[in-house]
């Protein structure tokens, strides 16, 4: 079965306590253009603090520090292998997936720490929902693919058809879908499918979106239809992105977040202040296509 978005119920504490509110982005470490004025007067929903990650002996993410702030798009952009989708992965303990895979340091959700013993890495999954790059809807129905995740978590109240279409909406699929819900989700184009797959990961009203170049398998009118989705949810959402596509980034997201080689975050920012007047003179190597 494919990796499935991930479900949440709103406010549902992680641990049975209630999150306390995240503090604010003082503290921040040396050594990266973290500026503190990125987020603003935003709150941080999500922070990073010295989160290193290794898969064995090979360290893939070096003390990395980020603050993300709370319905906005953050975009995560740097060359292959810089770490970007492990940073991704570390958000929703994806990476426990991962045999070899281990984390030092803390990353914060509404102020707790999401690596503490006591959180519950399924509820964690709830709350931070994912799409991937390739669609990956399950062999059922449309329908079925947007009512699995209320149905796992027992949230099928008899509003279940309520629920899926206002998932299919939010997805901007409804009016292309309606008249064949109980058609194969397979069926679809390719980037209807990756609307399925977003209307999957909404359905159960999840905090935190996170999406890994989720649009690099389509084509440019698909990929605009879901780059013009993304800037919906953000009102919404909390929405973090990988993307390759330096142009997209610069579309979508309000914050970008530069890795650079060896698991390092060199620069974060306003998007405009990263394209137009970066800090670093490697991002702006990197920017300008000078390496990457
Ligand atoms: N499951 C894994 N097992 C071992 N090493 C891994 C694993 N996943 C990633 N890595 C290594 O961790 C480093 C960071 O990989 P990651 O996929 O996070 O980078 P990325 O910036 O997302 O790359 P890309 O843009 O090519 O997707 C790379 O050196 C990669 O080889």
């Amino acid at each position: 079965m494919p990796q499935d978005s991930a479900t949440s119920t709103e406010n549902e504490p992680l641990n049975g306590q209630q999150a306390t509110p995240t503090p604010g982005t003082d503290g921040l470490g040396d050594g990266s253009n973290v500026s503190n004025e990125a987020t603003g007067t935003d709150r941080v929903l999500l922070e990073a603090r010295d989160l290193d990650v290794y898969y064995g002996d090979d360290q893939a993410l070096n003390g990395i520090n980020l603050p993300i702030p709370e319905k906005k798009v953050t975009a995560l952009i740097g060359p292959s292998g810089c770490g970007k989708s492990t940073f991704l992965r570390s958000i929703n303990r994806m990476n426990d997936l991962i045999d070899i895979c281990r984390v030092d340091g803390e990353f914060e959700f509404g102020g707790k720490n999401v690596y503490d013993d006591d959180v519950d890495p399924v509820a964690l999954r709830r709350k931070i929902g994912m799409v991937f790059q390739k669609p990956n809807p399950f062999p059922k129905s449309i329908y079925d693919n947007v009512a699995y995740g209320l149905r796992v978590q027992g949230e099928d109240d008899g509003n279940l058809d309520d629920q899926v279409q206002q998932a299919l909406e939010r997805a901007a699929l409804w009016d292309e879908v309606k008249d064949q819900l109980d058609s194969s989700g397979l069926d679809l184009s390719g980037g209807q499918q990756q609307r399925l797959c977003i209307a999957r990961a909404i359905a159960p009203d999840p905090e935190v979106i996170l999406m890994d170049e989720p649009a690099s398998a389509l084509d440019p009118v698909a990929t605009s239809k879901i780059e013009d989705l993304i800037t919906d949810l953000s009102e919404q959402y909390t929405v973090v992105i990988v993307t390759h596509n330096m142009q997209q980034a610069a579309r979508i997201s309000d914050r970008t977040a530069v890795f650079l080689t060896g698991g390092n975050l060199v620069e974060f920012d306003e998007t405009s202040k990263i394209f137009e007047n970066p800090e670093s003179d490697r991002v702006e190597d990197y920017i300008t296509g000078k390496f990457g």
